[in-house]
């Protein structure tokens, strides 16, 4: 993924025979429509947990970045929604809000072959189910996650939420799918843009405070390269102890803070920028977006011609 540093995982290939795990058969048959970011960070997540799956396939727009995804991690990669669609028992949607409609009128054409019923989950922030349900034929399952980038080196959060039509054993096997690439938490689809701005949003909060940090070391005398390496370590150590020790962060965060020490002199400065504030802010922003972006679609969903039954589109995408 360009956006994570230009590193990639090694491709590896997707197993394709039939697996037995407990009593089920593992049989799923996976698209991801959207090779971009998040599509390329499941993609490679699910690769690399091993994870038996007899197809996988990703949709891409973009000829460029369909031909990097299949040299990179060698899948099939096609450009047809509704043939990809076809072979799939579970249908990821990773395409930004705005071309979702497009997606799901090729989506809502798609015939069933499969033994069991096609899921369409969707990985789109903002989005309610019940606009997916809408667009696709009538009572098909919908699931939403929220997954985050960290999913390419299987430590993602997830947070998932069934639409109306979702039956608990398909919720099981998207929360399956979600757990081989990192943790998952079932919510109510409520809670989904809060979660946006927590978890989906978030990896690129401890990004900055990162950047932040380096810029900081540097201008203390040390170099990029050193300052990147602490700053780094330090995130990924704070991470784990705190997942590990069960440990509060208030606590965790008391234990480095020695009286009138150097750390309780920068948790001073932090605190009177208003950090808290910050970050509250922040939060209450990024949910917010995921609200207009949810008004957008339905905007343009509802104008005359969005219609349910949507007309095949030879133009390109
Ligand atoms: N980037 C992130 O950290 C996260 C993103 N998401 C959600 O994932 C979705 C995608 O986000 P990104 O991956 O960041 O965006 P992106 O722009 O990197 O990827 C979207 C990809 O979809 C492709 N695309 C557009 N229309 C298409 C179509 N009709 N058929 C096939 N491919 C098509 C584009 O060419 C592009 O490669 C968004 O809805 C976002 O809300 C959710 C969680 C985290
Ligand atoms: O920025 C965005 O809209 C997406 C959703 C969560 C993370 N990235």
């Amino acid at each position: 993924m360009s956006a994570a540093g230009g590193r990639r995982p090694r491709a590896r290939h997707v197993q394709t025979s039939f697996h037995r795990r407990g009593n089920t058969i593992m049989t799923e048959r996976i698209a991801i429509i959207g090779g971009g970011k998040i599509g390329e960070a499941l993609l490679a997540g699910l690769i690399r947990s091993g994870k038996p799956i007899k197809d996988l396939v990703v949709v891409e727009a973009l000829t460029e970045r369909a031909a990097e995804l299949a040299g990179d991690y060698g899948v099939r990669v096609t450009q047809d929604v509704r043939d990809a669609a076809e072979s799939a028992q579970v249908v990821f949607l990773a395409v930004k809000p705005d071309a979702v409609e497009t997606v799901l009128r090729e989506l809502a054409r798609a015939e069933d072959h499969g033994e069991t019923e096609r899921i369409t989950v969707s990985l789109v922030a903002g989005i309610p189910t019940q606009r997916y349900e809408a667009l696709l034929p009538a009572g098909a399952p919908v699931v939403r996650v929220m997954p985050n980038t960290p999913m390419l080196v299987n430590e993602a959060m997830s947070a998932v939420s069934a639409g109306r039509y979702a039956d608990t054993e398909q919720i099981d096997l998207t929360v399956r799918l979600m757990e081989s690439v990192g943790r998952v938490m079932v919510v109510p689809e409520t809670q989904m843009d809060a979660v946006t701005a927590i978890s989906g949003s978030g990896p690129a909060y401890f990004f900055l405070l990162v950047e932040a940090l380096t810029d900081a070391g540097v201008g203390l005398g040390l170099t990029r390269v050193q300052a990147l390496e602490l700053a780094s370590q330090t995130l990924k150590g704070a991470g784990q102890l705190l997942a590990d020790s069960g440990v509060s962060p208030v606590d965790l965060r008391a234990a480095v803070t020695s009286p009138a020490g150097t750390t309780a002199a920068a948790l001073a400065e932090f605190e009177r920028y208003g950090i808290r504030h910050a970050t509250n802010e922040a939060a209450r922003a990024a949910a917010d977006a995921g609200r207009q972006a949810a008004r957008r679609v339905d905007v343009e969903g509802s104008r005359p011609g969005g219609a349910l039954v949507p007309e095949r589109s030879d133009e390109p995408r």
